[in-house]
């Protein structure tokens, strides 16, 4: 292992400690041009492609779906209304890059690039054969012809970005963080009160690391860093301080990057007695958090009913005004309606501010703190979830509504993704957390040490190398393995919880797609037996998850995977897509085997301690020794798991995975290995057949003498012995 002293300063590095402090001008003007060129990338990445090529080619990009038909048009989803848009060509639709959330424009089928959309909406659910959209407005026409589905880039966010850096631009002269904004570009030091009175935590088993993180947010005058490795916590210690800001009598605004991590909040806060409310247009919410958005709230308010009321007056004045001829009533019906109109919009806004100033926690995602409906609110507290995974000039955006702010995250697991090669390479994806973790260090932050999601042995390499060991393990998960599981045999396969299968040797190089994103076909192969593997010895499918840093190392692993019905639940993803979720086994696939020895970003230390630490009970590293120990992080990686876990060759592996097909005597061709065991067991002229029960447990013909030798015992002792036929 590397001492602490060069992986502290290699991880520095990375964060650009070396430069200078940020100032507040030079932050605004560094940032400034960077948001326009992200913005450019976006669109770049869907917009683009639509002008630039053919729309058959933008679909075959992902971009856009063609010839769809509107299937079915259902309201209900509080006002909106859903239209659910299928294939003409077939049952399913092509493969395509929307998800939920997106922002997509509806067109004629046919129609010019630049011609205006029928509607806009947000992608509500993605389904093989169909895709749900919400919008606001019905289209009065064209839903009846073939149509388009475009995705967009979302202007709001970046205006937003753009709108923030302006304000910072001008400086914090007044408003609630004027006393914040020098602490966090360094011109006054942060201050904590001494005296705080010891606290009585609503979630009585938090454990000492989270009593104290949560003792220092609330003794925090500006702000405080709560650091949370993997698994341990941190959600639970800031649901924990918002509770107790609550209880102090102060209004709290709780955001995050991601509308996952807010409704995550949201869920485990409604177990309390506390209102909250929870902004964001309703098709990006989880249906269990819908009672509490914003929208769900101010439908049930009464000026939200006298609202309504208008508009039915408005309606019947309308039809009047179209029968009546004379001038001068239709001048009078219409004065009236002008009254109504504005009656009408100061009870839904009266609706919408009622709500929101009654709430205790306000919670929403970064951008969403622009919300006009937040536009004259401020906080006593602002809470940032998932803050080491949002841009600096995003967390901005709830941080001038308060004058104090707890940001929680982990800036040793991965930072935002920026699409734009040369504004991350000038700094737009450095983070507001990691930017005050070199500024301040410990004496801002409180690191959560007790974790509850990984096997010791898995835990410890993350914990040596990135953590200065201070990470533990809680006892119900310290030495946890697959076969503890219900319904899991105890084989080899599941009592191993760090396995390493080697394709050094084994003629499985990585090549490139078309899109220029490495793949490794023979590792997809590997990684997939090994899953197989797992499944037979009981373990479900949904408790495993292959992870991979390349995007089309996913795509060759589910074409490889599938119609094999026993793998169908295996999730498979990127590593950057699977941060912040875990599974009871997880497979690696590293990708890169070239004479090169080229590790890509694979040397990014954030991206390999994200991939290990997702598993709870197993982790399985598929990868060339021989191309990856070119790099020193990643060599002691491979030697962690050589020194701690299972070795296997990948050609072992591969060979073993028939096991359960295939009859004995196969078995026994395909593993020269295992032929020399038997032979000098049996005698070389003999040809063997094995039944069922040893079948299984020969799992182990691998190449390695200590396998063999387990083999060995296996043969042995199995009950029902080897024969000769
Ligand atoms: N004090 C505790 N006692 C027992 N279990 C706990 C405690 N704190 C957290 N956990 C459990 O640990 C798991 C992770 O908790 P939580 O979701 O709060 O962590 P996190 O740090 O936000 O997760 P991530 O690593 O995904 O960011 C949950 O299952 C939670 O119930």
């Amino acid at each position: 292992m590397a001492s602490v002293k060069e992986k502290r300063s290699s991880q520095k590095e990375k964060r650009g400690s070396t430069s200078p402090p940020m100032t507040l001008e030079r932050f605004v003007s560094t940032m400034l041009p960077l948001i326009d060129l992200e913005k450019e990338a976006e669109i770049a990445a869907s917009l683009d492609s639509i002008t630039a090529t053919t729309t058959q080619a933008t679909e075959k990009r992902g971009s856009a779906l063609l010839n769809l038909k509107c299937a079915d048009v259902q309201t209900g989803l509080l006002g909106k209304t859903l239209l659910e848009l299928q294939s003409n060509k077939g049952e399913l639709l092509p493969p395509h890059k929307m998800t939920s959330h997106d922002v997509v424009i509806l067109k004629p089928n046919k129609a010019e690039s630049s011609s205006s959309p029928l509607g806009q909406g947000i992608v509500y659910r993605v389904k093989d054969t169909s895709i749900i959209v919400a919008v606001d407005d019905v289209p009065d026409d064209g839903l009846n012809s073939p149509l388009r589905l475009e995705k967009v880039a979302n202007e709001v966010t970046y205006r937003r970005l753009k709108d923030t850096l302006i304000v910072l631009s001008k400086g914090v002269h007044k408003g609630p963080a004027v006393d914040l904004v020098p602490v966090l570009f360094g011109t006054n030091p942060p201050l904590f009160a001494k005296n705080t009175s010891t606290f009585t935590p609503f979630n009585a088993s938090l454990d000492p690391s989270q009593r104290k993180a949560v003792h220092k947010a609330l003794s925090c005058t500006h702000f405080m860093l709560l650091h949370g490795p993997p698994g341990t916590g941190k959600t639970t210690a800031v649901v924990e301080i918002i509770l107790q800001e609550v209880k102090r009598g102060k209004k709290v605004l709780a955001c995050a990057a991601s509308n996952i991590a807010v409704d995550n909040m949201v869920e485990r806060l409604s177990a309390h007695k506390i209102k909250l409310v929870r902004m964001g247009h309703p098709a990006r919410l989880l249906p269990q958090v819908l009672e509490k958005a914003l929208d769900a709230q101010v439908m049930k308010a009464d000026n939200s009913a006298l609202a309504n009321d208008v508009r039915k007056e408005m309606k019947a004045l309308n039809l009047k005004l179209l029968k009546t001829k004379d001038r001068r009533s239709r001048g009078d019906i219409r004065k009236e309606l002008r009254h109504l109109a504005k009656e009408e919009r100061q009870r839904q806004q009266q609706a919408v501010s009622d709500v929101i100033k009654d709430a205790n926690v306000v919670l929403t995602t970064l951008t969403g703190a622009l919300s006009y409906q937040l536009q004259e609110v401020t906080f006593d507290v602002v809470i940032i979830d998932e803050a080491a995974q949002a841009l600096e000039v995003a967390c901005w955006m709830p941080i001038l509504k308060g004058p104090r702010c707890i940001l929680a995250g982990d800036h040793l697991q991965l930072a935002p993704t920026v699409q734009s090669v040369e504004a991350e390479k000038r700094g737009l994806g450095k983070t507001l957390f990691a930017r005050l973790t070199d500024l301040y260090g410990d004496a801002v932050t409180a690191m959560l040490t007790l974790q509850y999601r990984m096997n010791r042995l898995i835990m410890d390499w993350s914990s040596q190398e990135l953590y200065d060991s201070k990470l533990e393990a809680h006892e119900t998960v310290a030495n946890h393995c697959l076969y503890q599981l219900d319904g899991v045999k105890q084989t080899s396969v599941t009592e191993s919880v760090l396995v390493m299968i080697d394709t050094a040797g084994c003629d499985m190089e990585e090549r490139k797609d078309e899109e220029d994103s490495t793949l490794n076909e023979g590792e997809a192969k590997v990684a997939l037996a090994h899953a197989k593997r797992l499944v037979e010895s009981g373990l479900s499918s949904r408790d495993i998850g292959i992870i991979t840093p390349y995007a089309a190392q996913v795509g060759i692993l589910k074409i490889m995977r599938g119609e094999e019905k026993v793998l169908k639940d295996v999730e498979i993803s990127t590593v950057d897509g699977f941060q912040g979720r875990e599974k009871e086994a997880i497979i690696i696939s590293m990708v890169r085997s070239n004479t090169k020895q080229e590790v890509g970003f694979l040397s990014d230390e954030r991206r390999m301690n994200v991939a290990v630490t997702r598993a709870r009970r197993q982790c399985c590293l598929v990868c060339d020794t021989e191309t990856v120990s070119s790099h020193g992080f990643l060599k002691r990686l491979v030697k962690y798991f050589e020194e701690h876990g299972d070795y296997l060759s990948a050609s072992d592996s591969i060979s073993t995975a028939h096991l359960h097909s295939c009859t004995h005597h196969t078995i026994i061709h395909i593993n020269p290995a295992a032929l020399d065991l038997l032979t000098r067991i049996f005698g070389r002229e003999e040809k063997f057949k094995a039944l069922e029960t040893i079948t299984r447990d020969l799992k182990c013909l691998f190449s390695r003498p200590v396998i063999q030798e387990q083999m060995l015992r296996l043969i042995s002792t199995a009950s029902t012995p080897i024969m000769s036929t």
